[in-house]
């Protein structure tokens, strides 16, 4: 099960990125950063206080050397990180003075030093919100071009699973986008499909997700995941995706058959696309905590430039997982 993640560490070494981690003074953090330099895939800059971090890292026995410490209060970079936070955020009212404080915060100062090309990305989330660990990110870094909405998965890793591809599932959105309209989820369903393909390594099947199977609820919830399938088939039309499936037509051949016959994905889905945030997050941690997945993620799809976030019950091999899938989407 982790062979996929072996591969994409192997693949994050070949061409050595710069991860920035802003929450330095969390023991997860500081004990992954030793983890990280010592598999060799990644160079690590944490943004704290470093006699703080230090007095972390030697709280646990860890040993640092090798990582970058930057302090975000005094570094020579923050008038130019202010410089540039002013410029994208003056039309929404703030002011050079905001600016110089705002740049302070870790969260901020790791989107400045992305946006800059001084890291490759970033990830946080172990101790900070979803919500505040992207604030800096969507302010900042923004949206890829072409894409209009952030979103993220979760590569779910799944023991003795005969469904998706061998037990290795996406799921999308698990972790960002509350209550996205049909659009947004048509969107969501393309990026997870680009994820599936190029970080998880299976064929995507995209199974869209709803309590109803081929109109067997008549509600506008199920007409939106039918809109948003239509919608994603137009823009993508080799893209094997189909809906609206509940998760049993999804992914039992068994029950795709009888509920949504002739389809392609039905019964063999890899690719899960919830409806909104609440079925996708209770989802996700359902299958990790219940059915004993690893979950790894959330990843996130759509950003400019690579930033990604944690479950604040995070473990130190996540936050070694999440840093080795940013070093390979920062790769391009
Ligand atoms: C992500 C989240 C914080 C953004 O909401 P917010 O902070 O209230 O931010 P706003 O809606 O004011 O948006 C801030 C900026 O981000 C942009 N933005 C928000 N969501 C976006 C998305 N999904 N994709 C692209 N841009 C987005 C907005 O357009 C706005 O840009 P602007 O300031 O340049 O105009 C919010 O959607 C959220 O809390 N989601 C749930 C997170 C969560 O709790 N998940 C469960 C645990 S993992
Ligand atoms: C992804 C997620 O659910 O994060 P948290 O557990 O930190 O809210």
């Amino acid at each position: 099960m982790s062979e996929l993640l072996t591969q994409i560490k192997n693949k994050a070494s070949q061409q050595k990125k710069m991860i920035a981690l802003p929450e330095a003074t969390e023991p997860r953090m500081v004990k992954a950063t030793q983890q990280i330099l010592q598999e060799g895939f990644a160079d690590i800059t944490l943004i704290g206080d470093q006699d703080e971090i230090e007095k972390v890292a030697n709280n646990e026995g860890v040993d640092l050397s090798g990582a970058e410490i930057l302090n975000p209060k005094e570094t020579d970079k923050n008038d130019d990180y202010a410089e540039k936070l002013f410029e994208l955020r003056q039309h929404k009212g703030i002011t050079m003075e905001d600016a110089q404080k705002i740049v302070e915060d870790p969260l901020y100062f790791a989107a400045l030093m992305v946006k800059a090309g001084d890291a490759d990305g970033y990830v946080g989330g172990a101790v900070n919100t979803t919500g505040d660990t992207f604030r800096p990110a969507l302010q900042i870094i923004k949206t890829a071009p072409g894409i209009s909405v952030v979103s993220s998965s979760f590569i779910m890793l799944v023991p003795d699973c005969e469904y998706g591809d061998n037990g290795v599932f996406v799921f999308s959105d698990c972790a960002l986008n509350p209550n996205p309209d049909k659009n947004q989820m048509a969107e969501i369903a393309i990026t997870t499909a680009e994820t599936a393909k190029n970080l998880a390594g299976i064929d995507p099947k995209v199974g869209m997700l709803s309590f109803s199977t081929k109109g067997s609820a008549d509600h506008e919830l199920a007409q939106k995941v039918v809109e948003a399938t239509k919608i994603a088939k137009d823009k993508e039309p080799d893209m094997m995706i189909d809906g609206e499936l509940q998760l049993d037509a999804a992914i039992m051949p068994s029950v795709g058959e009888k509920k949504a016959p002739g389809s392609e994905v039905a019964g063999n889905a890899n690719t899960l696309i919830f409806p909104d945030l609440q079925s996708g997050n209770i989802g996700y941690k359902l299958v990790q905590r219940l059915a004993g997945a690893r979950a790894v993620g959330p990843v996130t799809q759509g950003f400019a430039m690579p930033v990604n976030d944690l479950s604040r019950g995070c473990s130190v091999q996540d936050i070694v997982d999440i840093a080795a899938i940013t070093s390979v989407q920062a790769q391009g």
